[in-house]
């Protein structure tokens, strides 16, 4: 499966481990993330994530900032993204069950790295519900 993720520089840590940890389990994953502790602007990150997985690029993607909490708001201003900014697996799990998520967004300074990689499986695992949910997620379109 193909993903790509993306982060600030208070994120480098944590994609560093996430990043090792999927390839290891043979995620193919791209990398557009800034890779310096240097202070980059994540809005400029969460496009480029967003536009791999719009054009098809990757499945899904992965935003990592402090909270995560930046640059979800920012993916989801772009039409076709669904960021889910995700604490736990349960709400990563929901997210594709019910809301079809195309891109998970974590808080490297909120949440460990083994709990990030738990919600990261959780996420890319999942497979949208549809049903109910499919009407609700159609209403959400920009
Ligand atoms: O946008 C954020 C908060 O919503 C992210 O956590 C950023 O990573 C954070 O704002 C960066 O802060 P810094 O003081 O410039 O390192």
């Amino acid at each position: 499966m193909k993903i790509v993720m993306g982060n600030d520089h208070a994120g480098v840590e944590f994609k560093n481990k996430l990043m090792e940890e999927l390839r290891s389990k043979g995620y193919e994953i791209m990398n557009v993330g800034t890779d310096t502790l240097d202070s980059v602007d994540y809005p400029d990150i969460a496009k480029k994530v967003s536009e791999k997985v719009l054009n098809g690029e990757a499945k899904f993607g992965i935003l990592i900032c402090g909270t995560g909490i930046g640059i979800s708001i920012a993916a989801n201003k772009i039409k076709g993204i669904r960021a889910a900014l995700c604490h736990n697996e349960y709400t990563a799990k929901l997210s594709r069950l019910h809301n079809d998520a195309n891109i998970i967004a974590l808080g490297a300074r909120v949440l460990g790295e083994d709990l990030g990689l738990a919600c990261v499986e959780a996420f890319v695992n999942t497979e949208f519900e549809g049903g109910r949910h499919a009407k609700r997620v159609g209403k959400i379109e920009l």
